[in-house]
């Protein structure tokens, strides 16, 4: 009898099973329709496993400007198994940092950034919520704000002060152009996020270690079933004895301040660095946010990692293009004489009614943005982009370098031409989508106000008061003007120059 009845509900489960199995089909075929139905970007060929990695080669942002003139303004790779959506023209950056901002707005996430950057509990490398807005906020308001920017004058007009009677005694000898601004900007953040300049050899060395242990490649970032293999290598082992050792020297600055902090109790809240501020908004009790230790000690060290050494290529190219273009160098020292009146120093006052100087620095910062590709950001939902289907999760490059140099955008647009900068409303917020320095949108740069006023400064004081040219005989046209990536976009040979002073 059981048997029977199994029997007579046997063609019953086989037609269930099949028309289940018709359903599961139909459902992948409509789904597989649709996914077709998708326009997706044009995409050159990728390789198994490592995807377009071959095609970046050692100057991405020229091997993705040329891989562009080819696919288009937007083109999907794929690094690894992470899609990666490249823009490359002024409306493709307009869509994602304007347009559709706030869905472009999260970061993907780095191994180095985050055994680096306490799991990326700062800004720059943290992902979309509410964290990163109360960060961004703060920094914005109270460490980087107009009026704060302005208490950091005295410690600029110090330090410039110093590497002008530095390059004062070098006169004669053959300087080191990147190392003297290195100096500097170094010394200008150390004070203003430290309190004082870094001690020793030993801990400017850990900060140029950590700065650089950010550009470390890291597989497991791009082929995560592969990240066993940053193991292996040691990469993460490095990086990690790194991050301990910034994290003893950030710790031990605190406590200065703390101890310090008892001692001041009730005095004036002038000179206040970094640590004093972010110490002062972690006691606040009457504010909703809550600002976590390591939170304070990752955008201390961001500083560096931001601040340092974007600030010093960007002066090391201004100064590299004045030198290969005399026209322009004589135009500037022009400018200088007439405002600065033979005067022993150009003061950040006289600074403001230098038109040509701030055309110099904007068109050296579009020729040289300092970080090409800007910081990726990562796509949060799916969105339609120029008539593209982007899928969320897309990781996005936006090519600054070359829509700075787009044919299309800039008339003659290898050249330096700071008269393009004359009496045009480019500015540095980048909302013109021509010009990305500083990227645009919510997670544009915060530290544009901080480094604007050091490189115009710094320029203005060198050029007025030296004359530079190449040692052994080399013509200024002749200057070497190859690039390298590492944290920045620099110089691939030193800037060795001769300088004698002006008057
Ligand atoms: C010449 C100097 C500098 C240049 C060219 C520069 C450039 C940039 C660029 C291109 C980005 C990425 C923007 C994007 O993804 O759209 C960025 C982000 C950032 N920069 Fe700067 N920067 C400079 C100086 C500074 C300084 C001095 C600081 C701070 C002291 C700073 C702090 C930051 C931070 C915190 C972010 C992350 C913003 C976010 O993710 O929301 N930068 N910078």
């Amino acid at each position: 009898m059981e048997i029977f009845s199994s029997l007579e509900t046997l063609p019953l489960s086989l037609f269930s099973c099949t028309l289940l199995l018709m359903l599961i089909m139909c459902v992948k075929w409509i789904s597989f329709g649709s996914k077709n139905k998708r326009n997706m970007p044009p995409s050159p060929r990728k390789l198994p496993i490592i995807g377009n990695f071959h095609q970046l080669g050692s100057s991405p942002n020229r091997s993705l400007q040329i891989l562009s003139q080819k696919y288009g303004p937007l083109m999907l790779l794929h690094l690894g198994s992470i899609p990666t959506l490249v823009a490359s023209s002024a409306e493709a950056a307009q869509e994602i940092t304007k347009t559709h901002d706030l869905a472009f707005c999260s970061r993907p996430s780095l191994t180095m950034p985050n055994i680096l950057l306490y799991n990326s509990k700062s800004i720059a490398f943290a992902p979309y919520g509410d964290h990163w807005r109360q960060l961004k906020s703060l920094v914005v308001l109270k460490l980087l704000g107009n009026t704060r920017v302005k208490s950091y004058q005295k410690v600029r007009e110090d330090e410039i002060g110093h590497m002008i009677r530095v390059l004062g005694e070098s006169c004669g000898n053959i300087v080191d152009m990147g190392s003297i601004f290195g100096s500097l900007t170094n010394n200008i953040i150390s004070r203003v996020a430290l309190g004082r300049k870094l001690d020793g050899s030993k801990h400017k060395k850990l900060v140029s270690e950590f700065v650089n242990t950010f550009t470390v490649f890291s597989i497991g970032s791009y082929i995560p079933w592969l990240s066993w293999v940053d193991q292996l290598i040691g990469s993460v082992a490095r990086a990690e004895k790194i991050a301990k050792e910034c994290d003893e020297l950030v710790e031990s600055i605190i406590e200065e301040h703390v101890n310090k902090k008892k001692i001041e109790d009730g005095e004036s809240n002038e000179g206040e660095d970094f640590v004093d501020i972010l110490l002062d908004l972690q006691k606040d009790d009457t504010s909703a946010y809550t600002l976590q230790r390591d939170s304070l000690k990752g955008l201390i060290m961001e500083a560096f990692v931001a601040g340092t050494e974007t600030t010093q290529t960007s002066l090391e190219w201004a100064m590299s293009e004045l030198i290969k273009n005399p026209r322009v160098m004589k135009k500037l020292q022009g400018e200088l004489s007439e405002i600065a009146q033979g005067r022993s120093v150009v003061s950040e006052e006289d600074v403001e009614k230098m038109p040509y100087l701030k055309a110099v620095i904007k068109e050296a910062l579009r020729l040289h943005p300092p970080i090409p590709l800007l910081l990726p950001r990562k796509l949060m939902q799916d969105v339609k982009v120029m008539g593209y289907d982007i899928r969320g999760g897309t990781q996005v490059i936006i090519n600054a370098w070359a829509i700075g140099r787009d044919p299309n955008l800039w008339e003659e647009s290898n050249e330096f031409k700071p008269e393009r900068f004359l009496n045009n409303s480019i500015n540095y917020q980048g909302v013109q989508f021509v010009w990305l320095p500083f990227g645009a949108g919510r997670r544009s740069c915060p530290g544009v106000q901080f480094s604007v006023p050091i490189m115009e400064v710094a320029l203005a004081n060198i050029v007025y008061k030296f004359d530079m040219a190449l040692p052994n005989n080399i013509k200024n046209e002749d200057l070497d003007m190859t690039e390298t990536c590492g944290v920045t976009l620099h110089r691939r040979s030193p800037l060795l120059v001769l300088v004698s002073p002006r008057f």
